[in-house]
């Protein structure tokens, strides 16, 4: 089991949460958590399934009269507790992320910050979900609207953000007065268990939010897409996943929030400063070893200073130390398969085979664990994988272009919408990309775009709904028109 030296072991949770109860599978069965930077089984989990899913929903269903005879002013009490606690442990829980996702511990910290950050804003938010009195269209009648919470909401997140993409997910569904069943990552189920014991320890009614960790994420989802008291269906990852759910919670009419795939594009204009847009380059695609959603995907360059952009980058990544999260010299940690690492090779492969030259990097690390070493690959064409696919591995595909309609025709050739950056001294420039890129989210001359305050989502196949900001509790109220009349 689990020997990491954490100041509060307790947190290590190898069962499933249910209705505020910790619960073995119903098989009795098991599923491995792997450290990615060595392969070592480093817990072993119960093996939650369909039926564990059914008791999570009817407990949901049953907490939500419990919490619907709470204020908003406690609900945000309850919350803040929340927060405090995770920040108060936020070394632990960091500790606990590197070794089960990889991360650099710095990274996890960061992380766990970010995460808390959506407690601590949804916190506020509860005390500020508001209704509307209309004007009415006769004189003995009023109109007013309310909004109430949709109800059970089924949650499905990614092994990319072990917490971030959870408590952007729990904390509205609660501060809206919800009950939230959550399925995290089997890759990393031991940080959505410590977040639920903190919530657990900050008094949250049982039932409101359990977790239900397993790998049969098939049968799990079928009973969160299909089951009547389930409302709505909040998911973070693939495309193709959310497709395959939203067509699954359709069958029971229910809302969906998709936070999918992404093929972030970084124009960087001849008048752009260049050592800024290396920087926000550099960061934006390395991040979490270039395993997040808005990950710069193409690297989309003016040609007038595409030598320049490509030799400084490829400087900056000649230092990249790849080692194990824990260990403090590391400064980029492994992928989270083997898996990963054969994709990300399989799509440098495809382009070196059409012609495009490795600068820097360029395969994977020989020995433990799942590396990829950070990459710079330049001379690429449209009829390159790379070009086209979300790499989801720190590989810097650089392109070249000559005009502004090209690069953004070059911007927008994707299915994806999620983020786009671009790098311009020119105002007006600034506008007019921005207006034309078809993303939901536009970093311009910055790529450090996130946080809890802003609305964090996409258009085209990268999702539907925003998390975070003031709009991120719509996703999770339902708006109800009431008319009094014989006035
Ligand atoms: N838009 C965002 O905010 C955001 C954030 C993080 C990751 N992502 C995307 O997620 C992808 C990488 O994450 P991933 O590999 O975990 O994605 P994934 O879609 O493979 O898995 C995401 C979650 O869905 C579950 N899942 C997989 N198949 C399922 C099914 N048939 N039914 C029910 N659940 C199922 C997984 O167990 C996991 O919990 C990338 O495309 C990335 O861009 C998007
Ligand atoms: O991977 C997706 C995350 O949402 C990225 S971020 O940490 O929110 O910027």
């Amino acid at each position: 089991m689990f020997n990491a030296a954490l100041n509060d072991s307790t947190l290590f949770k190898f069962q499933g949460f249910i209705n505020g109860e910790w619960v073995a599978a119903d098989s009795g069965e098991e599923f491995d958590v792997i450290n990615p930077a060595n392969g070592e089984c480093i817990a072993k989990v119960a093996n939650l399934g369909a039926s564990e899913t059914q008791k999570a929903i009817v407990a949901a269903h049953e907490a939500l009269e419990v919490w619907a005879n709470i204020t908003a002013k406690e609900k945000s009490i309850y919350l803040r507790k929340w927060y405090d606690l995770v920040i108060e442990h936020q070394n632990d829980l960091a500790h606990i992320m590197s070794l089960e996702q990889g991360k650099i511990l710095s990274e996890a910290l960061g992380e766990v910050i970010y995460g808390a950050s959506y407690i601590e804003w949804f916190a506020e938010e509860a005390k500020r979900i508001y209704g509307d009195l209309l004007p009415s269209t006769t004189l003995n009648r009023r109109s007013l609207v309310m909004k109430q919470p949709i109800g059970v909401v089924a949650a499905i997140t990614p092994w990319n953000f072990p917490t971030a993409m959870i408590t952007r997910k729990v904390a509205p569904a609660l501060a809206a007065g919800c009950a939230i069943v959550l399925k995290p990552a089997a890759e990393t189920p031991l940080s959505a268990l410590a977040l639920a014991e903190l919530a657990q320890r900050a008094g949250i009614p049982k039932g409101l939010f359990s977790v239900i960790p397993g790998t049969d994420a098939v049968a799990i989802g079928e009973q969160l897409t299909s089951h009547k008291l389930v409302k709505k269906v909040t998911f973070t990852g693939s495309t193709r996943v959310g497709k395959l759910l939203m067509a699954q919670s359709a069958q029971t009419v229910k809302r969906t929030s998709m936070e999918l795939g992404g093929n972030a594009p970084v124009l960087v204009f001849s008048d752009a400063d260049i050592d800024k847009a290396v920087e926000g380059t550099f960061a934006a695609k390395f991040r979490n070893a270039g395993q997040t959603c808005i990950c710069a995907n193409r690297l989309l360059v003016h040609a007038s200073v595409y030598d320049e952009f490509v030799t400084k980058l490829t400087e900056k990544v000649s230092h990249f130390v790849l080692g194990n999260g824990m260990e403090a010299s590391s400064t980029m940690g492994p992928l989270i398969t083997n898996d990963a690492v054969e994709n990300v090779s399989d799509l440098v492969a495809d382009a070196v085979g059409k012609g495009a030259t490795v600068n820097i990097g360029g395969a994977a690390r020989e020995g433990e664990g799942y590396f990829y070493q950070p990459t710079v690959i330049c001379g690429l064409d449209q009829t390159m994988r790379l070009s086209k696919e979300e790499v989801f591995g720190p590989v810097a595909p650089v392109f070249k272009f000559e005009s502004d309609d090209e690069a953004i025709a070059m911007a927008n050739d994707t299915e994806f919408g999620l983020a786009a950056y671009i790098f311009t001294n020119d105002q007006s420039r600034c506008w007019r990309v921005s207006e034309r890129l078809e993303y939901g989210m536009v970093g311009v001359n910055e790529t450090a775009i996130s946080s809890e305050m802003i609305p964090f989502g996409g258009i085209k196949e990268s999702g539907q709904g925003r998390e975070g900001s003031k709009y991120g509790l719509d996703d999770y109220l339902e708006t109800k028109y009431i008319c009094l009349g014989n006035i």
